[in-house]
């Protein structure tokens, strides 16, 4: 696989896997630069820095979580690739001999964290991936609550958002990878330890990334493999053309919701922490015309929401669906 090098601010070069498509580097500004707010506010990614949002979180690391994290049981991925790709356990049964990628594991963080000291080459790759909640240890409470909240929820009060629904913990090595999806929340992604490549396309190249159908497994994940794409089965891919952030310790990474995203934790950079910020999207007040991307995006997903249950058999889905559009709309 070709690499390139990279860097930020000039500082401790690091490489990135190449792929087929261009990417062009997601803006890079301080939270005091009114930038920030017009990006924000038009849903566009920026990487802001300077926020303080996680700084009471730098010192963490395995040892310092290890102690800290109390003896709860955590979230743990184990995956024989070095991919995550997440699945819906409760749409397994619409797909027939749906193979999970990963197994979810539970175990304390002490467990994770030995498994991790003494992970072999040929050992499963594993990913704590935990929402943060209240059984965690004082020390952990102490830290979260010194997080710049007024800085968040002054930007979720500016840009009209939801509630707050989780902050998830997210510990793992170098070259895990969170294979490219969209989420349905506006996500601030604060990177605490390492550093973190986010590979980014807009809502509006949903035609170049083919989610799975809405009852699969992987709903929301795209079908395309970034390391083998198969141009025969998905040709738009070859239009596909990619932002790019790098973040590193104290970065935050605005994450519009519907936004496609895939994760890598970069190689040489270590132990690797983020904690994510997701909010319920604010409200439509007017509908303007033409709709947004992500405006058509949610339509679909509605639309094959109401064919899903409608047919009441996913096996009759496809048929449906092509009946509908081949050699009428195509
Ligand atoms: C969990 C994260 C991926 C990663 O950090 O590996 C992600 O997809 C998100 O924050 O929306
Ligand atoms: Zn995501």
């Amino acid at each position: 696989m070709a690499t390139r090098k990279a860097e930020i601010n000039g500082k401790r070069p690091f490489r990135l896997k190449e792929y087929t498509f261009s990417c062009e580097d997601v803006p890079r500004l301080s939270c005091t630069d009114p930038e920030v707010d017009r990006l924000i506010s038009n849903e566009q990614p920026v990487v802001i820095t300077d926020t303080n949002l996680v700084s009471s979180a730098l010192h963490w690391d395995l040892d310092y979580l290890g102690k800290n994290m109390g003896d709860g049981m955590f979230t743990v991925y184990s995956s024989h690739t070095n991919k995550f790709k997440y699945f819906d356990d409760k749409k397994g049964n619409n797909v027939k001999n749906f193979r999970e990628p990963m197994r979810h594991l539970d175990m304390t963080f002490q467990d994770f964290a030995k498994r991790l000291c003494n992970k072999k080459p040929e050992d499963e790759s594993l990913y704590m991936q935990q929402t943060l909640n209240d059984s965690v240890g004082r020390r952990i409470v102490v830290d979260f609550l010194g997080f710049n909240w007024n800085w968040i929820t002054e930007q979720q009060k500016k840009h009209n958002w939801g509630q707050l629904t989780a902050n998830l913990l997210l510990v793992g090595t170098e070259e895990n990878i969170t294979p490219s999806h969209y989420d349905e929340q506006q996500n601030f992604f604060a990177q605490i330890k390492g550093k973190k490549r986010f590979i980014l396309f807009p809502p509006s190249q949903f035609g170049c990334l083919y989610p799975y159908p809405i009852y699969h497994p992987h709903d929301r994940q795209s079908q395309v493999d970034f390391d083998d794409p198969d141009f025969e089965k998905f040709p738009e891919f070859k239009k596909a053309a990619a932002l790019e952030a790098v973040v590193g310790p104290g970065d935050v990474l605005y994450l519009p919701t519907y936004w496609w995203h895939q994760v890598e934790c970069v190689q040489g950079t270590g132990l690797n922490i983020s904690v994510t910020f997701w909010y319920k999207c604010g409200p439509t007040d007017k509908i303007e015309y033409p709709l947004k991307p992500q405006q058509k995006v949610a339509m679909m997903r509605n639309i094959e929401k109401m064919i899903n249950q409608a047919l009441n058999d996913p096996k009759e889905v496809p048929e449906f669906m092509q009946n509908m559009v081949l050699g009428r709309y195509t």
